[in-house]
């Protein structure tokens, strides 16, 4: 299935008309900019085209008062003075005689987008839309938004398909308070928000956009915020967040649906959020969110107003919805201290909510909050001092251009095994290099006539070379023996291949620990068996009570351990190896295969046991990019292995700083 894209030219015929320095930012350019660079780069044509329409009255009463309406309802039959009038009652936000009608096209397009998620049309999409809708209340505009395109898209998800669950995920650099207003008693809508916010000091300064407002009633848990209390974060600090707080209670909630206020202005460049994560992060955040839901994503464009960043920002996640690998996250340095605070706050705020933070460190209530106020004091006084600090002209270089490798899928089948459509099936090359084949017939091969074992590790050689050279995306073979496999891939990738090499061991098997000394290989190993204490950086066993056959634990030490690991070390290649004993299901099995393909561009090269090959075809599905099956509403991980996550994570925070979930204790 595809991927829709929703634009029409008409929601560029409105502008501010009169001076306003709060509003001069919102612009017509924002739209034909973003839509001009999907064009541009050929990603426009590779989705389906969906028309928008207007939302009907019945759509908008969905959130909006009906006095609200009617009121601006009347403003296309305004004077100048009438619209400047009429808009003094709002906040930051401007009228047009057009913008009713743009704003009735924005909703409708949200709607048009759900409809063609529900329906199967597509897959997932994203809607190119102005007015935006974050902060529209029931009856107010404000902050350039007139109607609640996000909030009225998922109260007609629901009544229309009557979905129990939706996740609202709102990345954009403001805080979302109509979102939050409308959904905060509601536990079937779960709203997650990160803003600039500098301890209330940046617009809309509300108090109730901190980390402690979590939903009221029914709805407490199900409203997360997390304030931004400096600007510059970077990619660090929004991975971190992703992985410690959002995908972990995400997965717990299990979205029927996933609805993204897809705002750009948490991009570098952008005059409102002062941050600096590169646009290409767009296309991780996204990547994170596809297999939520069956894949079923709707993002909608909210705001973003530098206008080299948000086309960027645009092309980044639009590419990674049509299913194209996410670009190597550039060096990631681990959060920054007013991040980890945050992320510490929004954690133990949540505790009591979701199983997944249960263990999340405590916040010593007291100690923080002076601690905060100190901190505010002392850059209350820093900020006098650069009043004139002025904004800087920030660069920043051209997100890499993402080429899909021809070959999506290789797969090393054994005879009899058919091979999935859309997968290559690869047989050694008759060009195997005799002096790797010789090698291997002494190193691995124990009986050297076994030619069988030969042509299979060759072939295995050169799928991993043609990786290398993104002729092939990734890889699967059945082997005969999967631990001797490993072992002749690690051996040949930490030889061979100049890069860093993630092998991911799900199972319990005998692994080549001497190699992760040279630290071009990192093996993470989830099993059931207590290992003998590696103090190894590179070697990593995650002992689960259960192995890998408790998903909610398993998940959690995939999302909380895993991926901020795999996410630092950067590899260009990802080796997962399931042991035959592993104990893991399909579906879980199929989320792993997924989410391990952000990293290494995607280069993942999967290694199973010959006998499974009724494996063989939803191993193939997670590696040709379709969604994963979800998991269903998650039951608690076991207090011991939240546990040996919290241990694993403390002793390992040293070396690998996207692990930190709290603030290092002060002096
Ligand atoms: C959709 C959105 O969240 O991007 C709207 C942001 C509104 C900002 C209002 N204040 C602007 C002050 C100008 N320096
Ligand atoms: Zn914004």
């Amino acid at each position: 299935m595809g991927t829709a894209l929703i634009y029409d030219e008409e929601m560029t015929r409105y502008k501010l008309l009169w001076v306003d320095p709060a509003c001069k930012i919102e612009v017509p350019e924002r739209l034909t900019v973003s839509h001009e660079a999907l064009i541009k780069n050929g990603l426009a044509d590779r989705c389906v085209s969906v028309p928008v329409r207007e939302a009907t009255d019945a759509d908008i009463l969905l959130v909006h008062s009906e006095e609200y309406l009617e009121a601006v309802k009347k403003t296309p039959y305004m004077t100048l003075e009438d619209l400047k009038e009429f808009t003094l009652q709002y906040g930051d936000v401007y009228f047009h005689p057009n913008i009713y009608h743009c704003a009735k096209l924005a909703a409708g397009a949200a709607l048009q987008l759900v409809d063609s998620v529900m329906t199967g049309k597509v897959r997932n999409g994203m809607a190119l839309v102005r007015p935006p809708g974050h902060h529209s209340m029931s009856s107010a505009a404000n902050g350039f938004c007139v109607f609640n395109n996000v909030a009225i898209a998922a109260q007609y998800a629901k009544q229309k398909y009557g979905l129990k669950r939706v996740l609202i995920v709102d990345w954009d650099v403001h805080h979302g308070q109509g979102v939050q207003y409308c959904f905060e008693d509601d536990p079937s809508v779960l709203y997650f928000s990160w803003h600039r916010y500098e301890h209330q000091k940046f617009w809309p300064q509300l108090r109730e956009s901190d980390y402690d407002s979590v939903g009221k009633e029914k709805g407490a848990g199900f409203n997360i915020n997390v304030p931004w209390n400096k600007v510059g974060m970077k990619n660090s600090d929004y991975l971190s967040v992703f992985c410690h707080v959002l995908l972990p209670v995400a997965y717990e909630f299990c979205p029927d649906l996933v609805l993204v206020c897809a705002g750009f202005d948490s991009a570098i460049g952008d005059p409102e959020g002062e941050m600096c994560a590169s646009p290409d992060i767009f296309a991780h955040l996204t990547h994170l969110l596809m297999n939520l839901a069956g894949g079923k994503l709707c993002a909608v464009l909210e705001g973003g107003y530098n206008l080299t960043s948000l086309p960027q920002s645009v092309c980044q996640t639009v590419q990674t919805l049509l299913g194209d690998p996410a670009p190597r996250p550039a060096n990631l340095d681990g959060p920054c201290e007013s991040a980890l605070e945050s992320l510490h706050c929004v954690r133990s705020a949540h505790r009591q909510y979701w199983s997944c933070l249960k263990h999340a460190a405590k916040l010593p209530t007291f100690e923080i909050s002076t601690k905060r106020v100190k901190l505010a004091e002392e850059e209350e006084r820093l900020e006098k001092g650069d009043e004139e600090k002025s904004q800087e002209e920030q660069v920043w270089p051209e997100p890499p251009k993402r080429v899909t490798p021809p070959i999506r899928a290789a797969l090393v089948l054994p005879n009899g095994v058919a091979c999935p459509d859309g997968c290559e099936s690869f047989g050694a090359s008759e060009d195997a290099d005799p002096v790797i084949v010789n090698k291997l017939r002494e190193n691995f091969v124990k009986d050297a006539d076994d030619c069988h074992a030969l042509t299979t590790l060759s072939s295995l050689i050169s799928l991993v070379e043609k990786m290398e050279k993104n002729e092939i995306c990734s890889g699967l073979a059945l082997v005969c023996d999967v631990s001797m496999a490993m072992m002749c891939v690690v051996q040949h990738a930490a030889t061979a291949l100049s890069k860093r090499l993630l092998v991911v061991c799900v199972g319990d098997t005998a692994v080549p620990s001497d190699d992760t000394e040279n630290g071009k290989t990192v093996l993470v190993q989830f099993s059931s068996k207590e290992s003998e204490e590696q103090k190894c950086k590179y070697y990593i066993p995650v002992c689960l009570k259960k192995g890998c056959s408790d998903a909610s634990g398993f998940l959690q030490a995939v999302l909380g351990l895993l991926l901020p690991l795999g996410y630092e070390y950067d590899p260009s290649l990802v080796l997962l190896v399931r042991m035959p004993d592993s104990g893991v299901c399909d579906s879980v099995w199929q989320q792993l295969t997924g989410l391990l393909q952000g990293l290494a561009q995607g280069h993942t090269l999967v290694l199973m046991q010959e006998g499974e090959k009724e494996r063989v075809a939803p191993t193939a599905s997670a590696l040709l990019g379709d969604a994963a099956p979800s998991l269903g509403q998650l039951h608690s991980p076991l207090p011991e292995d939240v546990e040996v996550l919290e241990r694993l994570r403390h002793r390992l925070q040293g070396d690998w700083k996207l692990l930190q979930t709290t603030a290092p204790e002060t002096g």
